[in-house]
């Protein structure tokens, strides 16, 4: 039976072996969607990452997202998690402004003129009307670009860059790959915007001082510089440099791919199907942009609201949380290797056994959380949800252990300053009668890749 069937959320429990822990989907492959076993896997064992994640080796390089190598592992993530700590991060902020104001003035610019969309041979939709998942799609590689390497794709102002259409379908063959690896010898994987990644990397590193920016990729770069003046940095021996995992210039061009794929499809997943469920639910809509107002009820007009004003708002939170929960992004599982011959919840797996760990499942369960199904925010807020506090270790949307998610803090304030900017400056409304049903890749999709609402002007009113 196919695998993507059986780990489909209504069918994993149906397959459940007996105590209702996981399924075997192949010879030496088990998925599982088990609270506790999950918590094992992820946080209390910390099994390695499994063979799967060599297909994600980029430039042939391994990179923080590929590795199975712990002294590569360790080194790596060390050098790279402080770019993505609040700190550096509040010298993005100007940046993500930046390409969210181009995203308004565009869809200004075809809500005062729907036929301005013609000249990228898109359909003209009726007037007030956008299709807003393919502009989050855009935005969200636009930001990932200029955050991770200085270069926007320019993607809001005209859907034409290849390198995010082409990254989108390599990303898909890798999936497929990672899973029946004999496809590789059928189908080689094209790999051209890895290229594009390392040129702008080359670029920026030959201009030197008079280019230097606040992206991840200067923050990378001035890592590089201090472990070198400290005595750490490459030994000129390319083996022993990659295995140790020191940021060598190819290194620091690996990582900026990395960021790109991690960040653009995820960050545009959230957005999409945040927009999609408070338009259908117009109440938690209405409460959201209460919020909001409220929060930024001091902003001049037109102003964007900052992350300080932001960053602590319960419903906005509530919000992309019960998102994360209902799409969560990884929506393949994650895959983990049984390091040596081990026993959890009372079964034994040998040694070389692949655990598939179901963060979709697991959030969907109604055992944790009630009316599973549906789209409520308050039960993310205490005092304010009909339910029990959502138990601990339910809810993982950004993975757990030592191989959780860099960029979560990154991803959460782009989350925020995005829809903040959205709802505060347009009244937004459903369009009926779309299909809503979604396909899996690597991350959960709309299948027709479109979503359309209805956008006007707040200050119009
Ligand atoms: C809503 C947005 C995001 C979600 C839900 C998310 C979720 C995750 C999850 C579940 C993992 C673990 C994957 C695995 O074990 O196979 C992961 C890993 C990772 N994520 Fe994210 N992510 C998001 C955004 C980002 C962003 C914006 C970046 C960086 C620009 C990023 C960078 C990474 C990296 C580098 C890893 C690998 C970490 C490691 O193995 O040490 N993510 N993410």
């Amino acid at each position: 039976m196919d695998y993507h069937y059986i780990v489909d959320r209504e069918n994993h429990k149906e397959y459940v072996w007996e105590g209702g822990q996981g399924v075997r989907v192949a010879p030496e492959i088990i998925s599982v969607a088990d609270k506790d076993m999950i918590r094992e896997i992820l946080i209390t064992i910390d099994c390695p990452k499994s063979a799967i994640y060599q297909g994600f080796e980029l430039n042939g390089q391994e990179n923080l997202f590929s590795t199975r190598n712990k002294a590569f592992y360790n080194n790596r993530r060390r050098l790279v998690a402080p770019a993505f700590g609040l700190q550096h991060l509040r010298s993005l902020e100007p940046i993500i402004h930046e390409c969210i104001n181009v995203l308004l003035r565009k869809i200004d610019e075809i809500l005062d003129n729907p036929e301005a969309v013609k000249s990228e041979k898109v359909k003209v939709l009726p007037p007030g009307q956008i299709n807003i998942y393919s502009f989050m799609i855009r935005l969200s590689f636009d930001i990932t670009g200029k955050t991770a390497f200085g270069q926007s794709f320019e993607m809001v102002k005209n859907d034409a860059h290849p390198v995010p259409h082409q990254m989108a379908k390599t990303l898909k063959r890798c999936c497929q790959q990672a899973f029946n690896p004999w496809m590789k010898y059928v189908v080689p994987i094209d790999f051209s915007f890895v290229e594009f990644v390392t040129d702008r990397v080359k670029q920026r590193k030959a201009n030197g001082e008079k280019d230097r920016r606040t992206d991840l990729l200067q923050y990378l770069t001035d890592a590089q510089a201090r472990e070198r003046e400290n005595g750490n940095g490459e030994t000129g021996n390319e083996y022993e440099d990659m295995i140790s995992g020191k940021l060598t210039d190819k290194a620091v061009q690996t990582e900026a791919c990395v960021f790109l794929i991690a960040g653009a499809e995820t960050i545009s997943i959230v957005l999409n199907f945040t927009l999609m469920f408070l338009v259908k639910n117009p109440d938690k809509l209405s409460k959201l942009k209460a919020e909001l107002d409220f929060a930024a009820a001091s902003n001049p007009c037109s102003s964007l609201p900052t992350y300080d004003q932001i960053r602590n708002l319960p419903y906005l939170t509530g919000c992309i949380y019960e998102t994360l929960r209902l799409r969560t992004p990884p929506a393949q599982g994650l895959a983990r290797e049984v390091a040596e011959d081990t026993v959890m919840n009372n079964y034994f797996f040998p040694k070389g056994t692949t655990l598939l760990v179901q963060l979709r499942q697991l959030h969907m369960s109604d055992e944790y959380f009630p009316q599973v199904n549906k789209y409520i925010p308050e039960r993310w807020i205490p005092g304010e949800s009909p339910f029990p506090p959502v138990q601990d270790f339910t809810y993982y949307p950004f993975s757990a252990g030592s191989r959780n998610c860099v960029g979560k803090n990154l991803a959460l304030m782009e989350l925020r300053l995005i829809l903040a900017a959205l709802i505060l400056t347009y009244d937004i409304e459903l369009v009926p009668n779309q299909r809503e049903d979604y396909v899996h890749y690597i991350t959960p999709s709309l299948a027709t890749g479109k979503y359309i609402i209805k956008m006007k002007r707040r200050q119009e009113e």
